[in-house]
C-alpha cells in the first residue's frame, strides 16, 4: 500500500547560490544555521502559550513540586524501550559534547515524552544540573516542569531555546537550553536532543549544534531501519551531498520509494512509499545504474538540477532491477485520452479520482445509467500504481441477497448447503493488493452495508462459516446512478457507510447536457470505421435526440447504424435505428424529470416530489396524466 509520508518539522540545512538553488531553498529550508537570529525569533516564538500552559497544568513558578523521576527499574525498561533510538544517537551525543566541552553544558537524549535517556555532561556543570533533576530518569515534559525547551520543543514540535528567567519555575532559571526533537520515516516525534548549560546569556550555536545533531540521527535512523535498501543521496550543489543538508530517498531493489529523510520530503511533499522512484526524478534505466557510486547530475521531476549518487548500504553496487520502474506517473496518467473528447469534465473527472484514490482515499462515483461510471473505473484502474494488480467489479444490484455475504466475504468449506466443497474467497479478498470496484452500490441491502462497513473500518474480512480475519488491502471506487445522501436521507443507505465510501464525489453529466457530443459521435464512428462520415441530417438527429441511455445507447444505436448503413462511407438518417425527430417535447421533458427524480430516489415518491417542488398528489395526478407507470416503493 502507498503510505503518504510526512514532516512537521522540514527545516533542513541546505545554502544556496544560483537561482535554481535559490528555489530549492526555498522549497526546503526556512532556517539556515548560518542564520540563527532567525532561527532563536523562530525558536523563541511560543513561550506565552508555554506559559499558560504550564499553569493550567496546575504549577506555581515559586513551587518546587515533587520530582517527575523514574527509579532505576522504569528508566532501564525505558531504555531498553528505546534502544534503537539510543544505538542510532549516542555516537551523535559524543560528537556534540566534543564541541561544547567546558562550557559549563550538557548534552541530554530524551525520549517522545520529555523523560531523560541519556546525558553527557562537565563534570564541573554535573552537581549543579542535578540538583534540578537535569539527568537520566527525569521528565522534562511541560506538565511536570512547565515551560523548558525539551516540554516545549515536544509540545510543539519544533526547535526551542528557552533561556534564563523564561523557564517558568524559579528553580531553573539558572539553565539555558535549545533542544529540537528526532522523527522517524514517517515524521513521528521518537525522541529529543538537547544542550542545557548554566550561562548567563543565550548560546546562539547551540541551537544549530541540536539541530544538525537531530538531523544526523534521524539520517542515521533511516539507514537502520531500511537496511537493506539503496539511498539516492542528492543536493543542488555536489560538494554537500554527503552532508547534513543533502536529500536522501531510500529506494527499494525494485526502485520504489520506500522513505525520504526530511530534507528530500521538503522537496517532495506529496511524496508516498511504494510509488516509483521516477515520479520524483527524472531517471531513464541507464542513468539510474550509472549513479552508483558515481555522482551525476539529474533532474527532478519539477524540473530541478541536482547531483546525485545512489549507495547500498554494505552492498555491492549491483543496479537495480530496472525494468519494474515504471516511467513518471504523469507521462502516461494525466491525458486520460479515452475519455478525453471535447467536454473537459470528463478526463478531469478521471485526474481527480485517481489523484485521490491513489492516497487510499474511497471515490463515489455518480451519474445516470450509461454515463460511463465503470469505464471511468476501468481508465483509472489502467493509471493506477495497481494496475498489474486485479481490478474487482462487484455489481451490488445484480448479487441475490441471500448469495451476497457469500460472494463478497467468502466462504470456508461446507459453511452452507450447496456452497463449493472447497469454499471460496470471496470477491474482497480477490481484490487484495488491487482495486475494488462497488457497483450500484445503493442497491446494496442495509444488512450487507453494515458487514461492509465493518470491513471497511478494519480492513478485514471473516469468511461466512468462518472465525478467523484475514487482513485485505484494497483501493475503493464506487459508483451508483442514485443520489446516495438522499438514500441516506431517507434511511435506506447507512451514513456511516456513506461517508467511508465518500472520501471525493464525482459526478458524471448525461450525454444531453455534454458539450462534447457532436466530437463524441464522430470519434465512436471513426472507432468502428475510420472511412465512414456521418451526413449532416443524420448528425443532426443524433443531436437532437434526448438519449436517456446515454453513452450506452449511444453506442448501440452507432453500432447497428453501421452495421445496416447503405453506403460504404457514409451514414445517413435512413441508418438510424431510433425514431426520427425525437426533439425532446415539453410533456416528455416533464415526464423524463418526473421519472428521473423517482429513480434517483429509489420509488419514494414523497421525495422525488420534494425535489421536483410539487406536492406528492401533484406528482400523482402529473405521472396519471402523462400515462406514466411508476412503481412506489414503500419507506421503511
Ligand atoms: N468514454 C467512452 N467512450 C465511448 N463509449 C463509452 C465511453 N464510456 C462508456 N462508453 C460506452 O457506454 C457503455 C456504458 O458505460 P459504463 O458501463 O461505464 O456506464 P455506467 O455509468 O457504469 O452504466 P450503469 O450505471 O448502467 O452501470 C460502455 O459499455 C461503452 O459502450
Amino acid at each position: 500500500m502507498a503510505v503518504a509520508l510526512s514532516y512537521a518539522d522540514t527545516g533542513g540545512v541546505a545554502d544556496c547560490n544560483t537561482s535554481e538553488e535559490a528555489e530549492m531553498e526555498n522549497k526546503t529550508v526556512r532556517h539556515s544555521l548560518l542564520d540563527a537570529s532567525d532561527e532563536v525569533a523562530g525558536a523563541t516564538a511560543g513561550l506565552a502559550a508555554s506559559w499558560s500552559r504550564s499553569r493550567e497544568a496546575g504549577l506555581q513558578p515559586h513551587v518546587t513540586m515533587s520530582d517527575a523521576m523514574l527509579d532505576a527499574t522504569a528508566l532501564r525498561l525505558l531504555r531498553e524501550a528505546n534502544e534503537q533510538l539510543i544505538t542510532v544517537a549516542l555516537p551523535e551525543l559524543e560528537n556534540l559534547y566534543c564541541q561544547i566541552a567546558g562550557t559549563n553544558s550538557a548534552v541530554l537524549l530524551a525520549d517522545a515524552n520529555g523523560v531523560i535517556l541519556e546525558r553527557q555532561g562537565d563534570p564541573a556543570f554535573r552537581e549543579r544540573s542535578q540538583s534540578v533533576a537535569l539527568r537520566p530518569g527525569a521528565c522534562w515534559g511541560e506538565a511536570d516542569r512547565g515551560t523548558n525547551a525539551i516540554g516545549l520543543a515536544l509540545t510543539e514540535g519544533r526547535c526551542a531555546s528557552v533561556h534564563g528567567a523564561e523557564h517558568f519555575l524559579a528553580c531553573n532559571t539558572f539553565l539555558t537550553c535549545a533542544a529540537t526533537p528526532i522523527r522517524n520515516a514517517a515524521g513521528t516525534i521518537v525522541g529529543l536532543l538537547d544542550v542545557s548549560g548554566d550561562q548567563p546569556a543565550r548560546q546562539l550555536h547551540a541551537l544549530g549544534l541540536v539541530r544538525m545533531g537531530a538531523r544526523m540521527i534521524e539520517n542515521r535512523m533511516l539507514m537502520a531501519e531500511f537496511p537493506d535498501a539503496f539511498y539516492l543521496r542528492f543536493h543542488a550543489r555536489p560538494e554537500l551531498v554527503g552532508t547534513l543538508g543533502e536529500g536522501i530517498a531510500v529506494i527499494s531493489a525494485s526502485g520504489h520509494l520506500l522513505a525520504m529523510n526530511a530534507v528530500a520530503h521538503a522537496h517532495f511533499k506529496t511524496a508516498r512509499a511504494g510509488t516509483p522512484i521516477t515520479d520524483y526524478f527524472e531517471l531513464s534505466g541507464d542513468l539510474l545504474a550509472s549513479l552508483f557510486g558515481h555522482l551525476v547530475p539529474i533532474k527532478t521531476t519539477y524540473g530541478l538540477l541536482v547531483h546525485a549518487l545512489v549507495a547500498g548500504k554494505d552492498k555491492p553496487l549491483t543496479p537495480f532491477i530496472v525494468p519494474e520502474i515504471k516511467p513518471p506517473l504523469k507521462q502516461i496518467d494525466e491525458s486520460f485520452a479515452e475519455l478525453q473528447v471535447g467536454d473537459f469534465r470528463i478526463a478531469e473527472a478521471g485526474r481527480r479520482a485517481l489523484r485521490v484514490v491513489e492516497q487510499n482515499i474511497p471515490v463515489l462515483i455518480e451519474g445516470e445509467t450509461g454515463t460511463g461510471k465503470e469505464w471511468l473505473v476501468r481508465a483509472v484502474h489502467k493509471r493506477s500504481s495497481r494496475s498489474d494488480k486485479p481490478l474487482i467489479t462487484v455489481n451490488c444490484a445484480a448479487i441475490p441477497e441471500t448469495l451476497a455475504e457469500a460472494e463478497l466475504f467468502g466462504y470456508t468449506p461446507g459453511a452452507f448447503t450447496g456452497a463449493n466443497r472447497d469454499g471460496a474467497p470471496g470477491r474482497l479478498v480477490e481484490a487484495d493488493g488491487g482495486i475494488l470496484f462497488l457497483d450500484e452500490v445503493g442497491d446494496m441491502p442495509l444488512e450487507l452495508q453494515t458487514r461492509l462497513l465493518r470491513v471497511l473500518q478494519e480492513r478485514e474480512v471473516v469468511p461466512v462459516g468462518g472465525t478467523t480475519p484475514r487482513p485485505v488491502n484494497f483501493l475503493l471506487l464506487s459508483a451508483t446512478h442514485q443520489h446516495l445522501a438522499s438514500l441516506v436521507e431517507e434511511g435506506r443507505f447507512r451514513s456511516d457507510l456513506f461517508y467511508r465510501l465518500c472520501g471525493l464525489n464525482i459526478s458524471l453529466p448525461p450525454l444531453r447536457q455534454r458539450g462534447d457530443l457532436r466530437a463524441l459521435i464522430q470519434r465512436m464512428v471513426a472507432e468502428i470505421d475510420p472511412g465512414v462520415l456521418v451526413s449532416k441530417a443524420a448528425m443532426g438527429q443524433l443531436l437532437a435526440h434526448h438519449w436517456p441511455g446515454n453513452l450506452r445507447e449511444l453506442d448501440n444505436v452507432l453500432r447497428t447504424a453501421m452495421a445496416l448503413r447503405s453506403s460504404a462511407n457514409q451514414l445517413d438518417v435512413a441508418d438510424l435505428p431510433m425514431p426520427a425527430n425525437r426533439q425532446p417535447t415539453l410533456k416528455s421533458r416533464e415526464s423524463e424529470l418526473m421519472a428521473d427524480a423517482i429513480a434517483r430516489h429509489g420509488g419514494n415518491f414523497s421525495a422525488a416530489a420534494r425535489e421536483l417542488g410539487v406536492s406528492r398528489s401533484t406528482l400523482y395526478r402529473r405521472l396519471q396524466s402523462a400515462d406514466l407507470k411508476m412503481r412506489e416503493k414503500p419507506v421503511s
